[in-house]
């Protein structure tokens, strides 16, 4: 069976680049077209020329793109001058890329309060555009902003500007939920109105999420009839934000409904970098991956509970929609209070420990995470001391080191240039293979000089940590009151490039985090291949 062809336009530089907080410099601009250029993406709309120095910048010389179509975008001529008389419209149609998006007004009310025109001077705005790029020898596309608002107050308004946009030759004629309310019942009806006019390969999507249903919203359309669809990558873009594509791309290509009646440019392999695509915006934008995103969170396809657990690992598609490695995602099952012995022979078989579900060691270690957990661990995030907790258990952690005691101090004083500070210092006791080793430190906090005095003097031990680092450090009180507990997280990486996580729990904010850098060192000895004493 043929299927038909389904066109993806990103907008991630373009109305992603309206999303509060985000910003992006040129060189980050070319990073992203390159990936979404990559993947198989047919336009990528990077910017509007004549907007800002970046975008003008970015669209003054030729881009060669594999199989992307470049993007600018504009808006229409302004009303009361002609197309070669507007400034902003002559630089778009100047700017060096494939196509062209105009944003037209297809609203009545937008075109009386927001333009200050008359219907009909938008009208000829929107003819006189097209014509202006399609003479400029550019694959010209029309967003039909507020299409949705627009056609629900007068229908017949907002279908004829978007008739005028089809009639000048535009290839593209883009129904755009702008506000982000509708629903997806009334984009599909509307739409199918809609092709009873514009046939609908020469109509997009572009929706927004302010009601949570930009992508159910795209869908939708595409059951009605359009062939393109616009979105960004994570979902950026104005207020709520756009139509994500990193949720629509492996819905259209691995389920039955869409993958069987449309193909898009997308490959298997683009599909699988996906994860990896989406990660890769986030450190761009230096912003945290969304770990419960569709298909691509670190979460999507990780799994708590024993009673599913347990099936996964009898057949993973009982918990799974779809598999993990399609969209270069990874399952994971987690070790918690929620969970089951399975639970454990999972992470266990991940780490190299080979224990048979009847093996009673593991009812054990089960009984003593669900009774730490209790008191306010949380291994699941901690794959490093539940690692430790485990292998103590099968009696393979080599007392590397003893702790006899430490102790912090912290002191408002003057200091040399007669100036009050605070002096953070920390005593850490320790028997390494016989001696007694005492060693000294000041930080810039309690916790801060802990460490430094912990990882001094390891004696023999030394070596091993040399390239140990304390890379984040986060503290939650689980309980409010006199009675809090405190529980201390700590991320630690090494040259390697590997970073691994322990946890401490104690009434004591100083004594949980001496717990987690005890772990943290031995984790680090242990996988440093540190000879047992
Ligand atoms: C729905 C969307 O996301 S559309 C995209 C929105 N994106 C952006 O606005 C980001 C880039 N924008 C900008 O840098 C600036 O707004 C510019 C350069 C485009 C224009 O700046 P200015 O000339 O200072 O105008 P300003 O931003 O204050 O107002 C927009 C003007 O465009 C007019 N306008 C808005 N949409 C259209 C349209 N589709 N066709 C013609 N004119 C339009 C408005 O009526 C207003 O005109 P006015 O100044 O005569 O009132
Ligand atoms: C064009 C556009 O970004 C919108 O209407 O939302």
């Amino acid at each position: 069976m043929t299927r038909e062809r389904l066109y993806l336009f990103d907008t991630t530089l373009r109305d992603g680049a309206q999303t509060a907080g985000v910003n992006f410099a040129i060189e980050e601009k070319l990073s992203v077209i390159a990936m979404l250029d990559g993947i198989g993406i047919d336009y990528v709309e990077a910017g509007y020329p004549g907007a800002n120095p970046t975008d003008t910048a970015l669209f003054g010389e030729a881009r060669a793109l594999k199989s992307a179509r470049l993007t600018a975008f504009g808006m229409t001529k302004r009303a009361g001058r002609s197309a070669s008389n507007d400034p902003g419209l002559q630089t778009v149609l100047t700017a060096k890329s494939d196509a062209l998006c105009f944003v037209a007004k297809t609203w009545d009310y937008h075109v009386d309060v927001a333009l200050g025109a008359t219907l009909d001077e938008n009208l000829d705005s929107i003819r006189e555009t097209v014509r202006a790029g399609v003479a400029a020898g550019r694959e010209t596309m029309i967003d039909c902003e507020h299409f949705f608002d627009g056609y629900k107050a007068n229908p017949d308004y907002a279908l004829a500007c978007a008739k005028a946009a089809y009639e000048e030759g535009a290839r593209w004629i883009v129904l755009c939920d702008t506000n982000g309310g509708a629903l997806p019942h009334e984009v599909a009806k509307i739409v199918s109105e809609v092709t009873v006019h514009i046939p609908g390969d020469h109509l997009g999507i572009h929706p927004h999420d302010d009601t949570g249903c930009a992508v159910a919203n795209a869908l939708a359309a595409v059951g009605a009839g359009v062939r393109q669809i616009q979105g960004t990558l994570n979902g950026l873009g104005e207020r709520c934000g756009n139509a994500n594509l990193v949720s629509l791309i492996p819905t259209l290509k691995l389920k039955p409904e869409f993958r069987d009646r449309f193909e898009t440019g997308v490959s298997d392999e683009g599909l699988r970098n996906l994860t990896h695509l989406s990660r890769m915006l986030d450190e761009i934008l230096n912003r945290n991956p969304d770990r419960h995103a569709p298909y691509v969170g670190v979460n999507a396809f990780a799994t708590k509970a024993g009673i599913h657990a347990s099936a996964i690992l009898k057949d993973p598609k009982t918990y799974e929609h779809v598999p993990p490695e399609a969209v270069g995602n990874k399952r994971r099952l987690l070790v918690s209070d929620q969970g089951g012995k399975s639970n454990l022979l999972a992470e266990l078989d991940r780490i190299g420990l080979k224990v048979s579900k009847d093996d009673p060691r593991l009812g054990r270690l089960l009984d003593e995470v669900k009774d730490r957990e209790n008191v306010g661990y949380a291994y699941e995030g901690a794959a490093a001391s539940f690692e430790l907790l485990a292998r103590r258990l099968l009696g393979t952690v080599p007392a590397y080191f003893d702790v006899d005691g430490f102790r912090t101090s912290v002191e408002l004083r003057h200091n040399s240039q007669g100036a009050l500070a605070t002096v953070c210092e920390a005593v850490v006791k320790l028997t390494v293979q016989g001696e007694s080793l005492m060693s000294v430190a000041e930080g810039n906090g309690p916790v801060n000089a802990l460490d430094l005095a912990l990882r001094k003097d390891l004696g023999v031990y030394q070596p091993y940590i040399q390239d140990l680092r304390l890379t984040d450090y986060k503290v939650r009180i689980l309980d409010g009151g006199t009675e809090a507990v405190t529980r201390v997280m700590i991320e630690s990486a090494d040259d390697s490039g590997d970073s691994w996580t322990t946890v401490g729990v104690s009434a004591n904010i100083i004594d949980a985090s001496f717990q987690a850098l005890v772990d943290s060192v031995t984790y680090k000895l242990m996988r440093s291949g540190a000879p047992a004493p």
